[in-house]
């Protein structure tokens, strides 16, 4: 029987990126439909924001040298000469010795470098005001290009659209951008004991839950999944699903039949394409050993464990890379620093990834392992994240500071 030949997650990230050449189409959106698509070009500000100087309270703006050192038992006594209506400019400057009252968002005054908060004056009459506390030069304002100055790189291509970002093009009136278009995906399960979990299961059957996890971490991924069923081991039908799959979608992704088993239909099928060529099979992993990824003609065929816990450890890191060479996306992964609760000795001969829950215990973050099998589902759902254990390391200590990486 053959032997898988497994390549490190590096090397396999190498090959997937190396054989990246695939162009995703790029298409024009409104801003409003684009949160979690990525951006495909550079975006320059063409304007200042605010390209005014803004108050941030109510209050009187004036020169802060006319209240610099004013106190309840000596207050600055200012003539006011008019007010800023909001959404106007200033009906005129204002001098030495003058204020004028301007809302919160109101334009200052040319003249005005500070604006007095009006809790810290006394309209003592229609046209003196007394001020009873000093404001610094610049306090209480935002300047012109202070949020954003004309002509600055804003977002760059590959940002991930968060509704951050949409806020930022709406104060530009940038309402429509370039993004790529969402890359297709085609997920077929297989399996003879692989149910629809709408039907009816018998004894020795399971129902289908990798073309349900695929689909929602493909949605998570801002990427657009189509289920193509159960296929049975069944070399033809399998064939023909997969030729209609390629033909539809960007990428297409199989679960089951991975591994190297009797009925083990996918690498076969994969091979049986003229212009196919598949370069991993086996990672040294777990879980996730058995994976599967080539390509055919242009197009990446992914052959991912049937195991479920496996099928998604790999979709996260190779899959998910692979959309992200894509669309040049540059992806940050953030972890909280845990103690270890236990030992864990990790399998031999493969990096780990290991589902764990975070407690608080006497104001400490405490890893536990969500003990685990890569065929059962349930303990990803009780995790909160994950431990990355290298090849090299036999386990993890109990008390050892560990890096929890969200799911
Ligand atoms: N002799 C060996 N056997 C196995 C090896 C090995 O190296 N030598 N590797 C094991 C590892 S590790 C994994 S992971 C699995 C992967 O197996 P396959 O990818 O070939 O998947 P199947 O055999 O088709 O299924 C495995 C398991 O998962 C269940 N399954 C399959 N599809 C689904 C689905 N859509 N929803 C829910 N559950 C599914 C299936 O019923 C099996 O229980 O191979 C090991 N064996
Ligand atoms: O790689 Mo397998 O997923 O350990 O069961």
């Amino acid at each position: 029987m053959e032997l898988l030949k497994l390549v490190s997650i590096k090397e396999a990230k190498e090959i997937i990126e190396k054989n990246s050449t695939y162009k995703i189409e790029t298409e024009k959106i409104n801003i409003l439909d684009s949160l979690g698509r990525i951006l495909a070009m550079d975006i320059y500000s063409n304007e200042n924001v605010p390209d005014f100087v803004r108050s941030t309270v109510d209050g009187y703006a004036a020169q802060s040298e006319d209240v610099f050192g004013a106190s309840e038992s000596l207050p600055a006594i200012l003539k006011l000469v008019g007010e800023v209506k909001i959404g106007q400019t200033p009906p005129c400057e204002i001098n030495a010795g003058e204020c004028m009252y301007v809302p919160t968002g109101g334009m200052l005054p040319k003249g005005a470098d500070t604006v007095v908060m009006i809790e810290y004056t006394e309209k003592l009459d229609h046209e003196t005001i007394l001020v009873n506390k000093p404001t610094a030069p610049l306090q209480n304002i935002v300047e012109i290009g202070e949020d954003v100055k004309k002509g600055e790189l804003i977002l760059k291509k590959g940002t991930k659209i968060r509704p951050y970002e949409i806020g930022v093009l709406s104060s530009l009136g940038i309402l429509e951008i370039e993004v790529y278009k969402k890359i297709k995906v085609g997920i077929i399960s297989t399996g003879d004991e692989v149910v629809d979990p709408k039907e009816k299961i018998n004894l020795g059957q399971v129902r289908d839950i990798n073309s349900y996890l695929l689909y929602s971490l493909c949605e998570e991924e801002g990427v657009e999944p189509t289920l193509y069923g159960i296929v049975k081991d069944d070399y033809e039908k399998l064939r023909e699903t997969l030729d209609r799959a390629i033909k539809e979608c960007d990428v297409v992704i199989m679960s089951g039949g991975s591994s190297v088993g009797n009925k083990d239909e996918t690498v076969k099928v994969i091979k049986s394409f003229e212009n196919s060529n598949i370069f991993i099979h086996g990672i040294a992993i777990k879980p996730g050993k058995p994976t599967i990824i080539g390509k055919i003609g242009e197009k990446f065929v992914y052959g991912l464990p049937g195991h479920p816990l496996a099928c998604a450890v790999i979709f996260k890191n190779f899959v998910a890379h692979y959309f992200d060479k894509l669309r040049g996306f540059e992806r940050e992964d953030f972890w909280i620093e845990c103690k270890m609760a236990v030992n864990y000795h990790k399998a031999q001969g493969r990096a780990e990834f290991l589902p764990v829950r975070i407690k608080v215990e006497n104001g400490e973050l405490i890893a536990y392992p969500t003990y685990y099998k890569s065929g059962l589902i349930s303990c990803f759902s009780k995790s909160f994240g994950y431990i990355y254990i290298e090849k090299e390391l036999e386990g993890v200590y109990q008390g050892q500071r560990v890096k929890v990486f969200k799911f």
